[in-house]
């Protein structure tokens, strides 16, 4: 049988990365992918869960479905966010081993590491500190993932892998007014703002948090890439005790810097002011990229084509008034 005909699952298909990461599939000619949408499978059911695997046998799977949200959302629904992340990696990953599934890919996220790491944060500054309280229980939930890869390969020997990715944006991104992450809330809160020839946009916070921000199609190839690696260079790249790797851009700017970008792409040329009553989070929180560099990814997209390709993308979609 050919590679490319591998069964392979994308948990979380309709998402904004699981899209993307089928998209890049596509590209790369894997013709044989498994999708199952939330309504069809609820993959914090542990019962679905373990008949769909072993009705469809998938080969490799990609972990790109969570409960996902920005700061807000995390600070208002930790519950909801600590709970659903534990059971959907939980079950997933647990299947895939009683299912012989060759590898596996899970996707956690930045936050995972302290607060107040040393920039720019390398992966072993994992569980070195306290965590960031507005998006703490989001985190936990992510480091388990971590974890049961980790477990999962050290009693049972098998081979499932762990990226963290850097604040991420792109096509089919979520554009909800609170419960969104910063970029497209601001691509939104611009290009309402344009429309209704307003004077002010706020901006939550001071301004002065610094994030980085990578292209969602850049992530996409990050993960097929990682995916193919043998496992003898996966290795060689990673430790039992720090088994997943950085991917963004190693290049961040304050929110303020963003706001200017972001007004500029979408032509609002108003003032600019800040909601300090709004919680700033992390104050920075910049990737170390050197691992996944000497693999042999970079990224490619700039922040202001990703912006202006978004911008589009939400125009397209219809997503606001005309
Ligand atoms: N977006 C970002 O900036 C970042 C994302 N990540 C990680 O990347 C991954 C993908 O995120 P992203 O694409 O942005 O998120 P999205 O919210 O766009 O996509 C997540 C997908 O998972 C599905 N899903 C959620 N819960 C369940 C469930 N119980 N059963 C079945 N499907 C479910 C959702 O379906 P439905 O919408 O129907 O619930 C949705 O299609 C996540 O692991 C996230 O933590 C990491 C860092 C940054
Ligand atoms: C990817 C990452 O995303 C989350 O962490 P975060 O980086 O803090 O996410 P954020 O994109 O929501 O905010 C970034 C910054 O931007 C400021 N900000 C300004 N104005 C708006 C605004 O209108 N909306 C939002 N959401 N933020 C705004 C906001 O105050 C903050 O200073 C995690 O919970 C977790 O999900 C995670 O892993």
């Amino acid at each position: 049988m050919s590679q490319f005909q591998k069964r392979i699952f994308v948990a979380g298909h309709r998402g904004m990365v699981g899209s993307a990461i089928v998209r890049c599939l596509v590209d790369q000619g894997y013709s044989n992918i498994i999708s199952r949408s939330h309504s069809e499978l609820d993959l914090t059911d542990q019962a679905q869960v373990r008949a769909f695997f072993a009705e469809e046998k998938p080969q490799e799977v990609y972990v790109a479905a969570a409960k996902v949200g920005g700061i807000h959302a995390n600070n208002t629904y930790p519950a909801e966010f600590i709970y659903s992340n534990l059971m959907v990696e939980a079950n997933v990953i647990h299947e895939a081993w009683r299912n012989g599934v060759g590898k596996l890919l899970f996707l956690g996220s930045s936050c995972i590491y302290p607060r107040l790491a040393a920039q720019p944060m390398a992966e072993d500054a994992l569980l070195t500190g306290k965590l960031e309280p507005t998006n703490e229980a989001y985190a936990i939930a992510k480091i388990a993932g971590i974890k049961l890869c980790e477990s999962y390969n050290r009693q049972y020997g098998c081979d499932f892998r762990s990226v963290m990715p850097t604040n991420l944006y792109g096509p089919g991104d979520n554009y909800h007014p609170e419960n969104s992450h910063v970029l497209p809330a601001m691509i939104r809160r611009f290009h309402e703002a344009k429309l209704a020839d307003a004077p002010a946009v706020v901006i939550w916070g001071t301004g002065s948090p610094k994030r980085e921000f990578l292209y969602v199609d850049d992530m996409a190839r990050a993960c097929v890439h990682v995916m193919d690696l043998s496992r003898e260079t996966y290795a060689a790249h990673t430790e039992v005790t720090t088994s997943h790797l950085n991917v963004g851009t190693g290049e961040d700017l304050s929110i303020a810097e963003l706001a200017s970008l972001v007004s500029e792409v979408v032509g609002y040329q108003g003032e600019i002011r800040y909601d300090t009553s709004k919680p700033d989070g992390t104050p920075r929180k910049l990737l170390d990229i050197s691992r996944i560099r000497e693999l042999g990814w970079k990224p490619e997209v700039s922040l202001r084509d990703g912006v202006a390709r978004a911008y589009e993308d939400f125009r397209s979609e219809e997503l606001v008034p005309s």
